[in-house]
């Protein structure tokens, strides 16, 4: 037995962020080392995601976690008790063999990630390196340009406003540091400018000001308002990126946007979207279309990809073979690690995507919860871009927190991903 192999492996139930229960994975080593994660949960899900497994029912809604908790105490325990967490692939192997099935749809990827991820923390605690370090080892330095909401919209809100996302990214920021401390002069001018029109309604799941708008495009002048309103410029500092989520109102090459009530066929989206791109200062559109939409991505990425970034995530779902099957849909990947199930699978979509010349994204989901991983993720990963959520909400903040400790923790050697990660049109 190494010090590294595993020991011992608990679950409970905890909570996250929309108030529904998660699974919390311990995992002990040999050696005495230990690692603890939680799996979050999405709300606007991609239809090819792995399983998030929920018990249904009557309580809570049917989100209660007792199955995948006691999948991870009756049956991952023992088979994974005695494998090196140093050997993350043989680890995952083992969740990816133990389920059988394509979507975790057995034992559950909250089940089997809570545990790949408690891990590779406890691998990392056991050579005494920071998660990203022991992740990307000593050359891991690049930090993440973020992606931080400042309304949020769709089936994150009540689907006050179609958009599900509005959010906005500073490329010009010298460090994270900064491009933090210019979104949050953005967030609280957002807020005051709601307030001023009497329409300030609290935040939505993720910690962007619940919107209140009588169109999409009214979001999005209110938006370019807060960010002239803290004293930034739109453009050469300030750029804006939208998760569009348009699987929630899009299918068949039909969509309906409620708040404009509009209907608009692929084409009619694609125009409505290519004209907001020259309005707007974009830098990124995520999910402009719908996943049953791949010849729309195409159509759409082949117009619009050589301006902004285009980000597949219900249509990648972080899937390497996807990712491989729709080549030139988008740009760029989410990569949200619980839409697989294990680290190890969602580092082949990040290698993939390199392949294919896409940029990626590691993002939290829309229920979290005070797990930091992905913010090593993120730099051990050398993914160049996180996209988490907000100010108002503890869970997001423990994100972008842990980097505001990670970019201190390198001092000279941090080096701010900014523009170079938009390569195709740099503000
Ligand atoms: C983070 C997102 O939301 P959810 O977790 O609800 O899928 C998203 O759609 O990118
Ligand atoms: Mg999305």
């Amino acid at each position: 037995m190494t010090d590294t192999a595993i020991a011992y492996v608990h679950a409970r139930r905890v909570w996250d962020s929309r108030g529904r229960p998660t699974v919390e994975a311990d995992v002990l080593l040999e050696g005495g080392a230990v690692g603890r994660a939680i799996a979050p949960a999405g709300a606007s899900t991609g239809s090819g995601e792995a399983l998030d497994l929920r018990d249904g029912g009557t309580a809570f809604g049917g989100y209660d976690v007792r199955k995948a908790v006691a999948n991870v105490n009756d049956v991952i325990a023992r088979a994974v008790t005695g494998i090196d967490a140093a050997n993350q692939e043989a680890l995952d192997e083992r969740l990816i063999e133990l389920d059988g099935t394509r979507n975790k749809t057995r034992l559950g990827a909250n089940a089997t990630l809570a545990v790949s991820m408690a891990a590779a923390h406890a691998a990392a605690a056991a050579v005494g390196e920071p998660l990203y370090r022991y992740l990307g080892g000593a050359d891991a330095a690049r930090i993440p340009l973020p992606q931080i909401q400042i309304f949020g919209g769709g089936a994150h809100a009540g689907r006050r406003v179609d958009i599900q996302d509005f959010m906005v990214m500073c490329p010009a920021a010298e460090n994270f540091a900064q491009a933090l401390d210019w979104t949050a002069e953005i967030y609280r001018a957002a807020g005051t400018l709601l307030q001023e029109a009497g329409t300030l309604a609290g935040v939505a799941d993720e910690g962007g000001w619940w919107p209140s708008f009588a169109s999409n495009e009214q979001a999005l002048d209110t938006l370019v308002a807060a960010i002239e309103r803290a004293g930034l410029r739109p453009v050469e500092q300030v750029g804006i990126a939208l998760d569009v989520a348009a699987s929630d109102f899009g299918r068949n090459g039909r969509y309906k946007l409620a708040l404009d009530g509009k209907e608009l066929s692929t084409d009619g989206m694609i125009e409505l979207l290519a004209g907001w791109i020259g309005r707007y200062p974009i830098l990124s559109l995520e999910d402009p279309l719908a996943e049953d939409d791949t010849a729309g991505f195409l159509a759409f990425t082949r117009a619009a990809g050589n301006r902004i970034q285009v980000v597949g995530d219900d249509l990648l779902v972080s899937d390497a073979d996807r990712l491989r099957d729709t080549a030139g849909a988008a740009n760029a990947i989410l990569l949200k690690p619980n839409q697989r199930g294990t680290l190890t699978e969602t580092l082949d979509a990040r290698r993939v995507a390199d392949e294919c010349g896409y940029a990626t994204i590691v993002s939290a989901r829309s229920g979290e919860t005070e797990d930091v991983t992905i913010a090593h993720l993120a730099v051990g990963w050398d993914a160049g871009q996180l996209k988490v959520g907000s100010f108002s909400r503890g869970e997001r903040m423990a994100k972008w927190n842990e980097m505001l400790r990670i970019e201190e923790a390198l001092g000279g050697k941090a080096h701010f991903a900014g523009r170079s990660v938009l390569g195709r049109s740099p503000p």
